[in-house]
């Protein structure tokens, strides 16, 4: 359904006409609890506040009603029933199994998968205790130091965030990825690894990723050229994939390959064989907590009614800029150091799954659908690009994430990052008025007409959008109920865009046409059968190489 053509969203337009001229100090003026009535607890553990928006009660209802015109719990039931809701490549979408510790029987063509599911946790954690008590011994009977995860996109994103989102729950096993094609990013990992004590870890849904096979070839031809025999590969590479003849193929016994299945999105796959890097990383128990803390999210994804259904109330308010404010973008800022792979995380997450311009019918849509993300980590962004957001002239709805407690309490650091994050969605919400600007000067010995010019550019507007979540701690748990918060949010705009959130066709021209111009940059002569742009690089490449 062309979610422009619903009654609601017709009632939204003419909402916004009003809410486009009132302010979010206004709302708080009125209001003395809109904290309380516009915020949500999950577990005791995540507070979400969403009342630093441009929304009202009516807002929100308005809002739930697109909800359920679009009939987003048909939605939500298809999704973790099995059904084929991918349906461009014919495919279930169950990474909710992945995680689902109630163990009830989840059907995909007549097949509970759960007992799949259940061996290969199993494997892994078999394979975990033996690598992490030092039982698993490299060629040269040493026990294993370091892991390289080999992948890209989703087989590199989640593992390398989670893992650097939970080192204060690491053991002694150094962690490496290597994602990117250039031989750069493989080299400067190799420089410091010893070959007798390394495990690679070779990350690839497909097992046919450009990137990953390449690497994971030099990988191999630089721990060949110390091992010399062949038979040295069992004891130190491992794959984690759906595609068990090119994982054969590679010459990775198939006992050392972890499987998944083809109803795993590649960007949902942290939570299947994809996540064994975390689970050797944080161990076995810690990486069940990770799924313990996103299948509690998807209970209450699953089971609340949606106007206090956490995940859908985020994605109303981001629907809410996105097509009626006209906002572009939405940052995510963590204010965690430990999250620094967060935002590059939802970019792949939300970009990939919902930048379409294609309905489920397939007609152009004549709406906005995925918003641009990004962000860094706070205060690193504060002093870099919120200048944009506090005075120019875009609308940046923003997420500002932090923990009530730090793993590393040291000094005052952890209130001075804090009153950071406090002051920042004050600041944007509320801004500073011309008249405060003048009066904070009036001492200053500046001419009044030199005060009032200058107030010009020290006023704020305020009326910045933020949600605010604030949880206890980064443990394995939160931080498993945070992914799959933003999971589901991405889910159910997807729903309301009436696109397919889980495919990814956009991402495959360039890999064609990257194969196509590879073997012309195996000779020296000159080339003409592109453009003349694409022409003209290729041949100045070839000179100066
Ligand atoms: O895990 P694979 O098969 O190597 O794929 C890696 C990535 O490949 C990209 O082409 C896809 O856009 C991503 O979604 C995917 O995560």
């Amino acid at each position: 359904m062309n979610p422009t053509e619903t009654n609601a969203w017709h009632a939204l337009k003419a909402h916004y006409s009003d809410m486009k001229k009132t302010n979010i100090s206004t709302l708080f003026a009125n209001d003395a609890n809109r904290f309380e009535q516009f915020s949500k607890q999950f577990n005791n553990d995540i507070l979400c506040d969403f009342s630093k928006n441009i929304i009202t009660q009516c807002t929100l209802k308005k809002l739930t009603a697109l909800a359920h015109e679009v009939d987003l719990p048909t939605a939500i039931t298809a999704m973790v029933s099995g059904k084929k809701i991918n349906q461009t490549e014919k495919r279930a979408v169950l990474h909710t199994a992945l995680r689902n510790r109630s163990n009830t029987p989840v059907m995909v063509d007549g097949k509970d998968v759960m007992p799949a599911v259940n061996a290969v946790l199993a494997q892994m954690k078999a394979f975990c205790h033996d690598i992490i008590s030092g039982d698993w011994k490299g060629y040269t009977g040493n026990a294993i130091t370091d892991i390289v995860n080999i992948g890209i996109g989703g087989s590199d994103l989640g593992p390398y965030m989670v893992t650097e989102a939970l080192r204060p729950y690491k053991n002694h096993l150094n962690m490496h990825f290597v994602s990117n094609v250039d031989g750069t990013h493989i080299a400067e990992t190799l420089k410091s690894l010893n070959p007798e004590t390394t495990l690679f870890l070779i990350a690839s849904k497909t097992f046919t990723t450009q990137e990953t096979m390449t690497n994971a070839h030099s990988a191999r031809s630089w721990f060949l050229a110390s091992a010399e025999s062949e038979e040295h590969v069992a004891s130190h590479f491992a794959a984690l994939s759906t595609n068990a003849t090119a994982v054969q193929a590679f010459g990775i016994d198939t006992k050392n390959m972890f499987e998944f299945w083809d109803w795993v999105g590649g960007r949902y796959s942290l939570w299947s064989a994809i996540g064994l890097s975390i689970a050797l990383s944080i161990g076995f128990d810690n990486f069940e907590e990770l799924l313990s803390g996103a299948h509690e999210m998807d209970k209450h994804f699953v089971d609340t009614p949606l106007e206090d259904n956490i995940p859908v109330i985020l994605a109303l308010i981001g629907v809410w800029y996105n097509n009626f404010f006209g906002a572009e973008s939405e940052a995510i800022l963590p204010y965690d150091q430990y999250m620094h792979r967060f935002a590059a995380y939802f970019q792949q997450g939300n970009m990939e799954s919902n930048g379409k311009s294609v309905d489920r019918d397939g007609k152009a849509v004549d709406y906005q659908t995925g918003p641009i993300i990004w962000g860094e980590p706070g205060t690193n962004g504060q002093h870099a690009f919120y200048q944009l957001i506090h005075q120019g002239t875009k609308l940046i709805p923003c997420d500002f994430i932090a923990p009530a407690q730090s793993h590393n309490k040291i000094s005052d650091h952890h209130v001075k990052l804090m009153s950071n994050f406090f002051a920042q969605t004050e600041a944007l919400a509320f801004g500073k008025s011309k008249q405060t600007v003048i009066d904070e000067l009036a001492d200053s010995g500046m001419s009044e007409a030199d005060i009032a010019s200058l107030a010009e550019f020290k006023t704020f507007t305020g009326n910045n959008p933020t949600n605010s979540i604030l949880f206890k701690q980064l443990t394995p748990k939160t931080l498993g109920s945070l992914l799959a918060m933003y999971e589901h949010k991405i889910f159910t705009q997807g729903i309301i865009w009436n696109i397919f959130s889980f495919d990814q066709w956009g991402v495959e021209l360039g890999k064609q046409l990257a194969n196509q111009i590879l073997p012309e940059l195996n000779n020296n002569e000159s080339i003409n059968n592109h453009d003349s742009s694409t022409n003209g690089l290729i041949n100045t490449f070839k000179a100066w190489r």
